[in-house]
């Protein structure tokens, strides 16, 4: 596996290197030796698949505050999706900025997002299908998310959106004074 570190420090492009031959492809999701070795976490608690029928769907900005903070690992499954990545540190010389990835079923390639960062994404085909492993379990009342379409932070959707939830489009923006861990919790 290649480990490459984006401009968001800690936050992690990971390519499987997939043995392809004329089945097809083997190629890992996680490796914990590996990810040990690039000091990653390593110990993951759940594994979940989010299932997304139309294209152009989003989800996110989501994280989880405090104690609770996640650690995710993002592989696309089925189809392809706008990855993106937020940085929501407030001590972070990249406070504010994002990266985004597409990735796709069969690129294999997969973003490890540490505690501190927002995650979402678009769909970009229809049933696009993505897996996560996070290192925590679920805590429904750590869960936070900001605006999808917050201009502090302008990221640029590939596409419409098609379907977002109702908590989504209501979480809220974040202005240049405040504080992420101060904002309420999603659907709150
Ligand atoms: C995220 C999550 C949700 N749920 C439940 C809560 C709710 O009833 C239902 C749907 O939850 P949500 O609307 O929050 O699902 P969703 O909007 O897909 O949330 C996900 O979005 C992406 C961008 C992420 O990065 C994920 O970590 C997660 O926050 O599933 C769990 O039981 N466990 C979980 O880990």
């Amino acid at each position: 596996m290649l480990f490459r570190e984006l401009v968001l420090p800690g936050v992690f492009l990971i390519e499987p290197e997939p043995h392809r031959d004329a089945r097809g492809a083997f190629a890992r999701v996680f490796c914990a030796e590996s990810f040990a070795k690039q000091g990653l976490v390593s110990q993951f608690s759940q594994c979940s698949v989010s299932a997304n029928t139309q294209g152009g769907t989003v989800r996110g900005m989501h994280y989880s505050a405090g104690p609770d903070a996640e650690t995710k690992l993002v592989r696309c499954v089925s189809g392809s999706i706008f990855d993106v990545v937020l940085d929501l540190r407030p001590q972070s010389a990249t406070f504010r900025q994002s990266v985004a990835f597409i990735l796709t079923a069969d690129d294999h390639r997969l973003l490890y997002i540490p505690a501190g960062f927002a995650h979402g994404f678009q769909t970009l085909t229809d049933d696009a299908s993505v897996l996560y492993l996070i290192d925590r379990p679920f805590v429904a009342e750590a869960a936070r998310g900001v605006r999808w379409n917050d201009p502090a932070f302008a990221i640029n959707w590939p596409r419409p959106v098609s379907v977002i939830s109702e908590r989504d489009l209501n979480l809220p923006l974040l202005g240049d004074d405040t504080k992420y861990a101060m904002l309420p919790a999603r659907g709150a």
